[in-house]
Formats: structure tokens, C-alpha cells, sequence
């Protein structure tokens, strides 16, 4: 019994060390802000505290909603993959069978690949039942912003194609006001050609300062999966978001924003500790 104890306990360290390695991989490559918490007594990294609280969101989210023969959208960036993690475990006890995927990116694709699940297209699967996601913040009408990993668009169309929306993140990123916790700025995707003058009229027109995205390992500017650039917007104040999302949208040249407006439905937010909490919109 004991055997086994320590045999479940060594598979659940070894898989956070996985998840903390692509975690580690992910925000070197698109964010480039890795948060490591220190070294333990072995020599080993200490487990990071936010990445645990993005695991428990996002099994807990996979238990409560996906279920067999639905057609899943598969978000972006790293907590996602606790939620296909835990999704492989559910097909592998066959308490979860048929389901198609839908990915968000091509790192989602490569995720639905890698561990063998069923991949779809929008194109074959224009309704999708659900679609599970993470966010950069969230605030308590479960407005987001997304795309601080460089992927929002096919995000963004791929939740409003779902019957419902969920998303899942570390309890940090819960906010009063959007740009409390998040202080890179709302993403853009804009047509490169246009990514000059679309930065003046926001500034313009909306205040704030925007600024080009740059790669960290190619010279030049971040290119999206769309082959876009994206631009990030640091504004003032408090804005209204609907206002301010129609203003974005209306500037030839912006294909999407970041900001994810009454879309979700529900969220899960995990503790280091594995607690979660679960938010719907206020005044729903
Ligand atoms: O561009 C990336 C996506 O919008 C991610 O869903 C978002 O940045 C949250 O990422 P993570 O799950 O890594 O915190």
C-alpha cells in the first residue's frame, strides 16, 4: 500500500516537472518571463507555485465539462496542457471516448498530436461543444485579456464558435480592473503593413502607449500563426471595454484584440495549494 502511495506521489512530482519544463519552454520562446521560485534542498527546482495553481484549474474544468463524443476546443499556452493531461488520463480509463479537438494554435495542434487525441477542423466541425482556455487576466464579469502568448485570433474564433466557454488560470490573474495584474498591455494582431499607422491612431484616438512585439529569438517582430504582427496596448485608466474593443476593431488593420468580452462562461481559479475556485459572471 505504502508502495503504491509513494509510486502515485513520484508520477504526480514527475509530471508537474514535465509541465514546469514546457512551462519553462513556452514563456522562454513567447512571454519570455520565466517565474521560477528557487532551488530545493536536492538541488532540484522548486515546483512553481502558479503552474500548480493553473494544474488544479485546469483538471478540475476537465472533469466538469468535457465529456464523451463533444467536439473540445483546445486553447493556447501552458495551462492547457493540464487540462489535455488530464483529458489523456480520462481516455485511457475509457471514462472518456469520441471526442474531436479543435486546436487554437499550432502549439495546440502539436499538444493534440503528441498525446494522440482525435484532431479536428473548424471546416469539419463548425459547432463546437466546448472550448477550454486560459487567460493573462480575468476580471469579475469574466472579461479577459488573452494573447500575451502570442495566440488570440483562432482563439477568439473558436470560443465564439462553442456552446460554452470556460476558462481556466492561477488565482493571481483574478482582478478587479483589467491592467491591475496584467501589465504587458492589451495584445493586437494587426496586418504588418499596417502595424505603424494602427499604433498612432490608438494612441491617438484611445491614449495609452502601444508598442511593436518583438521576438526574442529571431530578429525583428513577433510573426503570429497567422503570419501577422502583434502589438501590445498599454492604456490609462479604467476603460469601458465594449467601447474600447469596437473602437480597436473599427481601425482597418486590426484583425482581432486580446480582450475577450462576455464570452466565458465560467471560471476556474487554482491555488499553489490545489484549492479552486469557480467564478461566473457577476450578475448572472
Ligand atoms: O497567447 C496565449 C493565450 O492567450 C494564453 O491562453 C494566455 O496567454 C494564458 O496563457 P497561460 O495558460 O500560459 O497562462
Amino acid at each position: 500500500m505504502c508502495a503504491k502511495l509513494t509510486l502515485i506521489f513520484n508520477r504526480q512530482v514527475a509530471v508537474l516537472r514535465t509541465l514546469e519544463r514546457l512551462h519553462r519552454h513556452f514563456r522562454t520562446c513567447c512571454k519570455n518571463d520565466v517565474v521560477m521560485s528557487g532551488k530545493g534542498g536536492d538541488g532540484e527546482k522548486i515546483i512553481d507555485p502558479a503552474l500548480a495553481g493553473k494544474r488544479a484549474a485546469a483538471r478540475r474544468a476537465v472533469e466538469e465539462h468535457i465529456r464523451s463524443n463533444q467536439v473540445v476546443g483546445i486553447g493556447s499556452g501552458t495551462t492547457i496542457i493540464s487540462a489535455v493531461e488530464r483529458m489523456v488520463e480520462l481516455v485511457e480509463a475509457r471514462s472518456l471516448n469520441n471526442i474531436v479537438c479543435i486546436p487554437t494554435s499550432f502549439q495546440a495542434r502539436q499538444l493534440i498530436i503528441e498525446n494522440k487525441l482525435p484532431l479536428g477542423t473548424l471546416e469539419q466541425y463548425p459547432e463546437v461543444d466546448v472550448a477550454l482556455d486560459g487567460a493573462d487576466e480575468v476580471d469579475a464579469d469574466l472579461n479577459l485579456i488573452k494573447g500575451g502568448g502570442g495566440c488570440l485570433t483562432q482563439e477568439k474564433i473558436i470560443a465564439s464558435c462553442a456552446k460554452e466557454f470556460f476558462v481556466m488560470a492561477d488565482d493571481r490573474k483574478i482582478t478587479d480592473a483589467l491592467g491591475t495584474y496584467w501589465k504587458k498591455g492589451v495584445p493586437i494582431e494587426v496586418v504588418p503593413m499596417a502595424y505603424r499607422p494602427v499604433q498612432l491612431k490608438i494612441q491617438k484616438h484611445l491614449g495609452g502607449v502601444v508598442e511593436l512585439r518583438m521576438a526574442h529569438k529571431k530578429a525583428g517582430p513577433i510573426v503570429t500563426d497567422n503570419g501577422n504582427f502583434l502589438i501590445d496596448w498599454c492604456f490609462d485608466g479604467t476603460p469601458d471595454w465594449l467601447e474600447v474593443d469596437r473602437k480597436l476593431q473599427c481601425i482597418p488593420g486590426v484583425l482581432e484584440t486580446g480582450l475577450f468580452l462576455k464570452m466565458a462562461q465560467k471560471a476556474y481559479f487554482g491555488t499553489p495549494e490545489g484549492n479552486v475556485t469557480v467564478r461566473v459572471p457577476r450578475n448572472t
